[in-house]
């Protein structure tokens, strides 16, 4: 044999190897899944993968790539989590749109993901049991919150989970012509916010029209001719549309934090953020009085965001995020005091942080 078929056969050997471990590691996680059924656990658990993916990096000797690490076990981990649990996970779709990348990212592909139409219908499948996670984003670095989450979060019991960042980098996609022959943009409002100034600059002329989201964008520009989307890559594939221009976003440090959202309460990690909402009786100094508990326990705030309640006009409730766990004795004193003077107290999850 040729040293070329030599080297094959040793691949092949490898691979054999490498499969019947993937096997033994698949009955282990199904072994996991049975016990955590048992014990009434979270089938789930981010932390733990997180764990395993700066573990492996950490001790990787190489030639392998270590950001490989992350992909080939991430599919790993997703066709363990699919033996444990068929798991379904809702995403605000359609296909194609920074949230389901988000949510491929997190779990992978062997995972039941599927589409919804608007951010409460992802809270609603979640809350009735029809999917077991949602996934939804929570704020841009440059336009911040999305509202409509921050809304939901005051009618629905469900938990966060988790935190995902996502860069974002906007392309103009066309089904076909060049940029002279574009007439209409089509995009999500906060995607033409983050190219303002791009388009004016280059297509000052266009009628811009807002739609639910970038892959829908790409979805009418597909059948629309002198149009183009402003939508992700992942788009442009899906859609098979030619990217026109790409990284088109105004300032180049644009990330989107997105939340996982279930029903489980998670265990300390030891490096976590608690996310609370609170509303209080309106009068001069309150707000400053409110904060105090966690002023006075040295907490660090790490975001506080207000919205108005809709069934009261000029009445808001505010969003306040923490560095730690809701169990830490001094964020749960914290907690308690606010409690005592506020008209009303959530807490929306205890999770560990992304950064
Ligand atoms: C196997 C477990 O369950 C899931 C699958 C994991 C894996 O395949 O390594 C890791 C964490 C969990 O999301 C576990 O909790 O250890």
């Amino acid at each position: 044999m040729d040293q070329l078929g030599k080297l094959r056969e040793e691949i092949d050997d490898l691979d054999e190897r490498i499969l019947e471990l993937l096997n033994r590691r698949a009955k282990v996680a199904m072994e996991i899944g049975h016990l955590k059924k048992v014990l009434r656990k979270p089938f789930y658990v981010p932390s733990r993968e997180r764990a395993i993916f700066e573990r492996l990096r950490s001790i990787n000797p190489g030639p392998f790539p270590s950001d490989a690490i992350d992909t080939v076990f991430r599919e790993i981990i997703s066709a363990s989590l699919s033996l444990e649990y068929p798991m379904k996970v809702v995403y605000l779709g359609p296909k194609a749109t920074f949230t389901h990348v988000a949510a491929l990212q997190k779990f992978g592909k062997l995972a039941q993901l599927a589409a919804c139409k608007s951010i409460s219908s992802v809270f609603d499948e979640v809350a009735s049991g029809r999917a077991l996670y949602g996934v939804v984003p929570i704020e841009n670095s440059n336009e911040g919150a999305v509202t409509h989450t921050l809304d939901m979060f005051l009618e629905s019991d469900l938990k966060i989970i988790e935190e995902h960042y996502l860069e974002i980098s906007h392309d103009l996609l066309v089904n076909d012509g060049e940029l002279g022959d574009v007439r209409r943009i089509y995009s999500h409002p906060q995607a033409l916010d983050q190219c303002r100034r791009w388009i004016e600059d280059h297509l000052p002329h266009a009628q811009q029209v807002v739609v639910t989201s970038t892959a829908r964008a790409a979805q009418i520009v597909a059948d629309e001719p002198n149009s183009a989307a402003i939508a992700s890559r992942h788009a442009a594939n899906l859609y098979k549309l030619r990217v026109l221009e790409s990284n088109i976003q105004d300032n180049h440090e644009n990330y989107t934090r997105f939340l996982v959202i279930g029903r489980d309460l998670l265990e300390p990690t030891g490096h976590d953020r608690t996310s609370i909402l609170f509303g209080f009786k309106d009068r001069p100094g309150v707000l400053g009085e409110m904060l105090e508990p966690f002023k006075n326990r040295s907490l660090n705030l790490m975001k506080i965001e207000s919205r108005p309640i809709k069934k009261k006009a000029w009445e808001y409730v505010f969003f306040l995020d923490i560095e730690g766990h809701v169990e830490d004795g001094p964020i749960k004193e914290a907690i308690k005091e606010l409690d005592s003077f506020a008209t009303l107290l959530k807490v929306l999850g205890s999770f560990r942080r992304a950064r």
